[in-house]
C-alpha cells in the first residue's frame, strides 16, 4: 500500500472546532491514516511533499454540474435561460455523439481538479462515456443520467438511467455513486415522475433534480398544476422517504421553505449561475433557517463558464450579505463548510469525505499561500474565502492518488485533451 507523507503544512480539517495548525499529515492508499503536529514514522513514506507554505484542506465538492457542457462554454451568454437552453444549448447538444460527451467530461474534470474540486454530481446524457471519463480522470462523482419526458421515447431514457444505475455504481474503487434524475418539474408530467420517484423509493436510489430556477419556471408549473414547483414535487411524494438533491431552488415562497424542512438531502445552491442567467437569490438564509442543507455549485460550464468552486464560495456569502444587508450572514467558515461538507451530505459521501480525519478517504487540495494576495494570514478561512481562486491549488489528492502535482495533471495529456475539446466544441456550435 502506497504511503504519502505531506509535511510542515497547515492542516484545515474543516471540523467544527478545529483550528488551523501546523503540522503533517500521513495517506496509506486511499485513505488518511494520522494527521498530527510532528508525525513519527515507523517505516519511511514512498513519497514526501514537503509542505511549507501550502495549506491542507478537504478538497473541495461540487454539488450540481453538468461537466461535459464545457466544451459549450463561453459560447452562448448574456440570454434568458429557456432562450439559452432551447436555443442554443439544444441545438448543440442533438449534435453530441458519445466521445464528444467523454472528452467534454474529460475537459470539466480537468479544470475541476486544476481548481481543487475532487468529488462532482453530474446529470447528463451518454452516461457511460460520463463515468468513463471519471473513472479516467481520478475523481469521485455522483452521476445521474437525466431523464426529460417531453416526447415518447418508449421508455429508452428511463432504460439508461437504470442502466447507469446498475452499471457503473461502485465503479473507479468506489469513487462513482449514482441517482436518478428526473430533469425538472417542467420537463416532467406527473404520472412519469411519480412513476420515477416509486422506483427511487422502492430501490432506495437518490433523486436529483431542477427545481423553481426561474420565475418562468414558477409561472408555467402554476397555469399546468395551480401549484408553485415545490409543493408539485411534494405533493407527487418527492420528499416523503427518498433523498433528493434539489439543485438551485431559487425561487421558493416562506411556504415552499417550510415544506422542505426536515426533506432528506437538500439544496445545491449554483449563485454563479443564478446572477448571470439573472435567475434570482436563492433563500439561502431562510432554508439555513429550517434546517435544510445547503451546499455549493456551479451548473454547467454552459451558462456558469467556469466551474472554479472558489467563485461560488464567494458568490453564495456575498450574496446574503447584501440581500439581508447583513455582512455577519454566511461568514467565511460556513461557506467553506456548505462548499466541503456540507456538499458531502447532499452526495451522501459524508462519511468518507468532506473534511480531514484519520480513516476518512484521502480527497484534499494543498494551497499555495506563497503569493501577495495570500499574505498575511490572520483568519485562514476568512483568507480563502475571501481571497483565494481555484488557481492558488498547487496539488489536487481523490482517493490518496496524487491527479494535480505542482499544477500538472498526472492521470492525463492536457495537449491532447486540449487538442480534442477544441476540434470538436467547433463542430457541436458551427451555424447555430
Ligand atoms: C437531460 S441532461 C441535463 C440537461 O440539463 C440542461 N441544463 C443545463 N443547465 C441547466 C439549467 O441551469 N437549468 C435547466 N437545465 C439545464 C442541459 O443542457 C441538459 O440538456
Ligand atoms: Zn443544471
Amino acid at each position: 500500500m502506497k504511503r504519502t507523507l505531506i509535511t510542515g503544512c497547515t492542516i484545515l480539517t474543516m471540523c467544527e472546532g478545529d483550528a488551523p495548525f501546523v503540522g503533517d499529515l500521513l495517506i496509506e492508499g486511499e485513505r488518511i491514516a494520522a494527521i498530527g503536529p510532528e508525525l513519527k514514522l515507523e517505516q519511511p513514506a514512498d513519497e514526501v511533499i514537503a509542505g511549507k507554505d501550502l495549506v491542507a484542506m478537504p478538497g473541495l465538492i461540487n454539488a450540481h454540474n453538468h461537466a461535459s457542457m464545457s466544451l459549450l462554454r463561453a459560447f452562448s451568454d448574456d440570454l434568458k435561460l429557456m432562450d439559452w437552453l432551447d436555443k442554443k444549448m439544444l441545438p448543440a447538444e442533438a449534435r453530441m455523439t458519445p466521445e464528444d460527451v467523454y472528452w467534454g467530461t474529460m475537459l470539466g474534470t480537468a479544470e475541476m481538479i486544476a481548481s481543487g474540486t475532487t468529488s462532482f454530481a453530474d446529470m447528463y446524457v451518454h452516461m457511460d462515456q460520463v463515468a468513463q471519463a471519471v473513472v479516467d480522470s481520478g475523481m469521485r462523482a455522483s452521476l445521474t443520467r437525466g431523464v426529460v419526458f417531453l416526447q415518447d421515447d418508449g421508455g429508452k431514457r428511463m432504460t439508461e438511467a437504470l442502466h447507469l444505475i446498475d452499471t457503473w455504481t461502485g465503479a473507479g474503487e468506489g469513487r462513482i455513486t449514482t441517482m436518478l434524475g428526473p430533469h425538472a418539474p417542467y420537463t416532467c408530467p406527473p404520472q412519469p415522475l411519480s412513476e420515477i420517484i416509486q422506483i427511487a423509493r422502492s430501490r432506495q436510489i437518490p433523486l436529483h433534480i431542477h427545481l423553481a430556477e426561474t420565475r418562468e419556471e414558477v409561472v408555467k408549473i402554476r397555469e399546468r398544476y395551480n401549484q408553485t414547483p415545490t409543493e408539485y414535487l411534494h405533493e407527487l411524494g418527492m420528499f416523503e422517504d427518498n433523498h433528493v438533491l434539489l439543485a438551485h431552488a431559487v425561487h421558493l415562497d416562506a411556504a415552499d421553505v417550510r415544506l422542505l424542512s426536515g426533506m432528506r438531502g437538500g439544496v445545491a445552491h449554483n449563485p454563479v449561475s443564478n446572477l448571470k442567467l439573472g435567475c434570482g437569490i436563492a433563500p439561502v438564509k431562510e432554508m439555513l433557517e429550517q434546517n435544510i442543507t445547503v451546499g455549493l455549485g456551479t451548473d454547467g460550464a454552459g451558462s456558469a463558464t467556469t466551474l472554479d468552486m472558489f467563485a461560488e464560495i464567494k458568490a453564495a456569502t456575498w450574496l446574503q450579505k447584501l440581500q439581508h444587508g447583513d455582512p455577519t450572514l454566511l461568514p467565511a467558515w460556513q461557506v467553506l463548510r456548505m462548499a466541503t461538507i456540507e456538499s458531502a451530505k447532499l452526495l451522501q459521501i459524508e462519511d468518507e469525505v468532506g473534511t480531514l480525519e484519520p480513516g476518512k478517504k484521502a480527497d484534499l487540495i494543498l494551497l499555495n499561500l506563497n503569493k501577495p494576495h495570500l499574505q498575511p494570514v490572520h483568519d485562514l478561512s476568512a483568507l480563502i474565502a475571501y481571497s483565494a481562486t481555484g488557481a492558488d491549488v498547487d496539488t489536487t489528492i481523490v482517493n490518496g492518488q496524487v491527479l494535480m502535482r505542482g499544477r500538472q495533471f498526472t492521470r492525463f495529456s492536457w495537449e491532447e485533451l486540449r487538442r480534442e475539446a477544441a476540434e470538436r466544441a467547433a463542430r457541436l456550435v458551427e451555424g447555430l
